[in-house]
């Protein structure tokens, strides 16, 4: 199946399960993989026919900025129902990177794929 993606889209949220993470605003960044039939699109060269990323984007940003929750799995489980919901999307694979939380490494996070029933 073809993919739409969207690389590296970074927001800030209230993310954590520590108290100095409660008083602050912490950049994520997520790669979102999405299952699509690019052929439709492709032929009548209308924006209308695609599985638009941009319009994907937008609702990411809209309510990971609005967000408050403890652990990132229960972020990209939220957001990964979003876009099979709303986008008509049958497949998902989604990685949700907090960079900086550990020090060390660059980032940590979750990966998770999921489709519609
Ligand atoms: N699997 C997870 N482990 C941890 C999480 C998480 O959301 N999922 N969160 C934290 C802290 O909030 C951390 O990011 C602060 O540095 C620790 N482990």
């Amino acid at each position: 199946m073809d993919k739409v993606f969207i690389e590296a889209l970074e927001i800030e949220a209230l993310i954590g399960i520590y108290d100095w993470e409660r008083r602050i605003r912490q950049p994520l960044l997520f790669d979102v993989e999405m299952s699509f039939d690019n052929r439709i699109p492709a032929a009548s060269d209308a924006i209308a026919d695609t599985l638009n990323y941009k319009a994907v984007s937008k609702r990411l940003i809209e309510y990971v900025s609005q967000s408050d929750f403890g652990l990132v799995e229960t972020l990209a489980e939220r957001v990964a129902a979003i876009i099979l919901d709303e986008f008509g999307v049958q497949h998902v694979r989604l990685k949700l990177s907090k960079p900086g939380a550990v020090r060390g490494a660059r980032a940590v996070g979750v990966i998770i794929e999921r489709s519609k029933p």
